[in-house]
């Protein structure tokens, strides 16, 4: 007799924007997917995003099946004339559309579970699984409650958190259906190798018995890191290997100006606009990582154990940056630069840290300590559950 098949786990999974919201989402899809195989059982999933988001690039890349709704921008706003504004009006009227297009998807695909981790794309399919009585798991995975993972607090039948910190701003309705995860982590950014990146990135000239710098502003670059870094870089490259990554749309800039640096400091320093598939082995090859303090950013940086000085990005909801910040910096994961940052204060924090092997081994572990390595194992036991639970 042959034994029944089982039929494939079926996931909707929604969210994306940014890298924030996509990667954690792509992690978990993978996650799940290999966790489903070692049981002998399949994966169909389909992912439900906006097509202008990194979300559409990656899925494509990743050859997952891809649909996209109508969405509207939320834009929050205290002045009421703000919010009433031709643009927010004309996005809040594609909501409803979008919540009827989400609403045939996931009935059409009637999926074991929905997964969504924010960007304003998930708030119709969340909806939509609760109007369609899909059991809904939603992701945060910064330290504050995006605005559409608010929206969605009620229709969730679990809410996975990030932090043990973010349980206190947790609507009432979502607290007792709330879990830390921990905020998934891409396994690759965790084995990477360092002589890898110095083949992959073609960093000849570096001096390996100086340490190495990583500076990032995230996907797009950040023209105020790009700024305060273009104001010490000759003294940054006396003392380390320097790669920085500006951002596509700023990189021909810096490269004119690069163009200028003596030959000597040259040959430690790779300007790059955006980095791909080497992000491993250059993560594994930094001592020191200067960035902006996104929540995915710090996820990677605490599972890897790195030495980082944070310079948040002030406008982020909330102030949700600079919240992230502060809270490595208290328990010494980290040096954030709140409030007005020059690049004499940057100075200042980086210099110790390059001059001191110890004190940045110091600082690693204590990064390592507020790392959460195992957030996807983690959230895939949620989605587990409450796919049976169902
Ligand atoms: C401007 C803004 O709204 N930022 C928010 C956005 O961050 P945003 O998505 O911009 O930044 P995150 O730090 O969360 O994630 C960036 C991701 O891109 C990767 N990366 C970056 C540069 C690069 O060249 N290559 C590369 O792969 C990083 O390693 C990381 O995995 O969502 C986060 C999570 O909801 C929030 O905490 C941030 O406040």
């Amino acid at each position: 007799m042959t034994k029944p098949q089982i039929p494939p786990f079926r996931l909707i999974v929604t969210g994306g924007g940014t890298g924030g919201h996509t990667y954690p989402a792509l992690t978990a899809v993978r996650t799940l997917q290999s966790r489903l195989m070692a049981a002998g059982r399949a994966l169909d999933v389909l992912w439900v995003g906006t097509a202008t988001g990194l979300e559409a690039r990656i899925t494509a890349a990743e050859q997952i099946p891809f649909a996209t709704v109508a969405t509207g921008k939320i834009r929050r706003s205290s002045n009421p004339l703000k919010l009433a504004s031709p643009a927010n009006l004309k996005d809040m009227a594609r909501v409803p559309l979008g919540v009827a297009q989400a609403r045939s998807i996931v009935a059409e695909f009637r999926p074991d579970v929905v997964l969504a981790t924010g960007g304003y794309v998930a708030v119709p399919v969340g909806l939509a699984a609760k109007m369609c009585r899909r059991p809904l798991v939603v992701h945060e995975q910064t330290v504050r409650l995006g605005l559409a993972n608010r929206g969605l607090a009620r229709a969730a039948g679990r809410f996975a958190v990030s932090s043990e910190s973010t349980l206190q701003y947790l609507p009432e309705a979502a607290r007792d259906r709330a879990v830390v995860t921990g905020n998934p982590v891409r396994p690759e950014v965790l084995t990477g190798h360092a002589d890898k990146a110095v083949q992959a990135l073609g960093l000849w000239g570096f001096d390996r018995s100086r340490p190495t710098v990583y500076i990032t502003g995230g996907a797009q670059g950040s023209a105020q890191i790009n700024g305060l870094i273009s104001e010490i870089l000759p003294w940054l490259l006396d003392r380390a290997n320097v790669v920085h990554q500006c951002g596509p749309a700023n990189e021909p800039e810096l490269r004119r100006r690069a163009a200028e640096l003596p030959a000597d400091l040259a040959g430690r320093y790779l300007l790059t606009g955006f980095v791909g598939g080497e992000l491993p082995d250059l993560l594994a090859l930094a001592d020191v990582v200067v960035s902006r303090s996104g929540a995915g950013t710090i996820a990677e940086l605490t599972a890897l154990g790195k030495a980082s000085v944070l310079v948040p990005l002030a406008s982020s909801a909330g102030n949700e940056q600079a919240h992230n910040a502060q809270h490595l910096h208290e328990a010494g994961a980290a040096a954030a630069l709140l409030g007005e940052v020059t690049s004499q204060r940057l100075q200042q924090a980086v210099a110790p840290l390059l001059a001191d092997p110890g004190r940045r081994e110091h600082m690693a572990q204590q990064a390592r300590a507020q790392g959460r390595p195992d957030a996807a194992e983690r959230l895939v036991d949620v989605l587990l559950a409450e796919a049976q639970g169902h």
